[in-house]
């Protein structure tokens, strides 16, 4: 996948198809993949179609507990488990964001950080400009 589908990725969540054994497999290059770019984000481990044989949810899937990643049983078609895993997943994101000690995202809110003070600044710059043609426009009063 482009490098770029990983930028300023906060979380990740990583699908296989239960009925599809390759896509199983398929996790730890994916994996390997996702850690070269983003080496620290939450990533969430989701076994989808548990809808066509719910009989999957008594096997083991060791890729996740092997790397201590969270795991789910979910139907895309049914519903299961959709609400909860993109609740948690959002939770995950925004405390990594919120604490990352990755040196990618502390370069990242620099420049989120300058680019905010930058158009403040020129905000306030823009409001005193408008007050000064405010002031050369007021009508002065006429004295004799
Ligand atoms: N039974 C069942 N079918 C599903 C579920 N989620 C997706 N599908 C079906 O799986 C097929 C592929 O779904 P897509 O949404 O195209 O997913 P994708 O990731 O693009 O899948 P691929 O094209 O196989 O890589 C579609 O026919 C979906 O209807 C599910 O939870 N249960």
């Amino acid at each position: 996948m482009h490098a770029s589908y990983y930028h300023k990725a906060h979380a990740c969540i990583m699908v296989f198809d239960v009925q599809r054994k390759i896509t199983y497999k398929n996790l730890n290059t994916w994996y390997q993949e996702l850690r070269e770019y983003r080496p620290e984000i939450p990533c969430i481990v989701v076994a989808n179609k548990i809808d066509a044989d719910l009989k999957v949810t008594q096997k083991n899937f060791n890729f996740a507990k092997k790397l201590n990643l969270p795991f789910y049983f979910v139907s895309a078609a049914d519903g299961t488990n959709v609400v909860k895993l993109f609740t948690d997943a959002i939770k995950l994101a925004v405390s990594y964001k919120q604490d990352s000690q990755d040196f990618m995202d502390q370069v990242m809110q620099e420049l989120e950080n300058f680019e905010l003070d930058k158009k403040v600044e020129e905000e306030e710059e823009d409001d005193l400009s408008d007050k000064e043609e405010y002031d050369t426009h007021v009508a002065k009063p006429h004295i004799p």
